[in-house]
């Protein structure tokens, strides 16, 4: 029997995901349709009867707006909303604003899938020359993290991802959970996808083949310990899942005009 239920969720779609951008660390809002995913998303947990105390996200203003819009939705507004930039996406590095369908163009689509999905291949990385470096690394939200704006990282593996926010799950969010609270954390793709292979002990090459969709629920169903007692469930319907899977996977397809 499971004792916790963890939901996680990519927030709804950015202007960047729609532009087929890498948009990372670039603070980027959420498009009209990614409110309305992140409303759905909202009105589908309140349907299925869940209830959360406690949410997380990450620093980034589109999975903060997307827990707002889904609490709001089920008039859950006074749930505490605790941040952190250890939830924050893969930092992309020199990659970040740049088109994946143009990359595939340029660097061939093996590269493309490597650099988005491989768990150890960490991309280049960003520079003072990159044009939105100052954008990034002048933001006064990297002012307060708990480790000094200097040994923020400049780019991410999968691996990198796991490595800074693992000690934020062991320490801040897992004893949240043991102690009986039910919790949303709304982040990011590769954020999320770093915690399920933690999480369901997912191996460093099948990891690879995890592609989270945006404003989809994940539920994890988890023992005493914190372990998974059967396979996640993307809630929602199941045909749209997987269209919206495929659409996230086909981004990285050579396409002339990159959309
Ligand atoms: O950084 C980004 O552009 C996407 C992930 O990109 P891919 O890993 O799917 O290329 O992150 P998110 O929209 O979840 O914040």
């Amino acid at each position: 029997m499971p004792e916790h239920r963890l939901f996680l969720l990519r927030h709804g779609e950015g202007a960047w995901n729609k532009e087929n951008r890498f948009c990372s660390w670039v603070d980027q809002k959420l498009s009209e349709d990614g409110v309305k995913e992140a409303q759905e998303c909202g009105r589908l947990l309140k349907e299925m009867g869940c209830q959360f105390d406690m949410v997380f996200t990450s620093i980034l203003s589109r999975s903060v707006q997307t827990a707002w819009q889904v609490l709001e939705v089920m008039g859950l507004e006074w749930v505490p909303v605790v941040k952190s930039w250890r939830l924050n996406e893969r930092h992309y590095g020199a990659l970040i604003g740049l088109n994946r369908a143009e990359m595939a163009l340029n660097h061939g689509e093996e590269r493309v899938k490597l650099w988005r999905r491989s768990y150890d291949v960490t991309p280049p990385p960003i520079d003072e020359s990159h044009p939105f470096f100052t954008e990034i690394y002048n933001d006064r939200r990297y002012n307060s993290c708990d480790i000094p704006k200097e040994n923020l990282p400049r780019a991410e593996s999968l691996k990198d991802v796991l490595d800074r926010l693992l000690p934020y799950w062991d320490n801040i969010i897992a004893p949240e959970i043991k102690r009986g609270k039910t919790v949303l954390l709304s982040a990011h793709g590769n954020s999320c996808r770093a915690l399920l292979k933690h999480l369901e002990g997912i191996s460093d090459s099948d990891i690879a083949g995890v592609t989270l969709p945006t404003g989809v629920p994940i539920l994890l169903e988890l023992d005493g310990d914190l372990r998974p007692v059967k396979p996640r469930q993307l809630l929602g319907d199941q045909a749209k899942i997987q269209a919206a899977i495929k659409k996230v996977e086909d981004q990285g397809k050579a396409k002339p005009g990159g959309k």
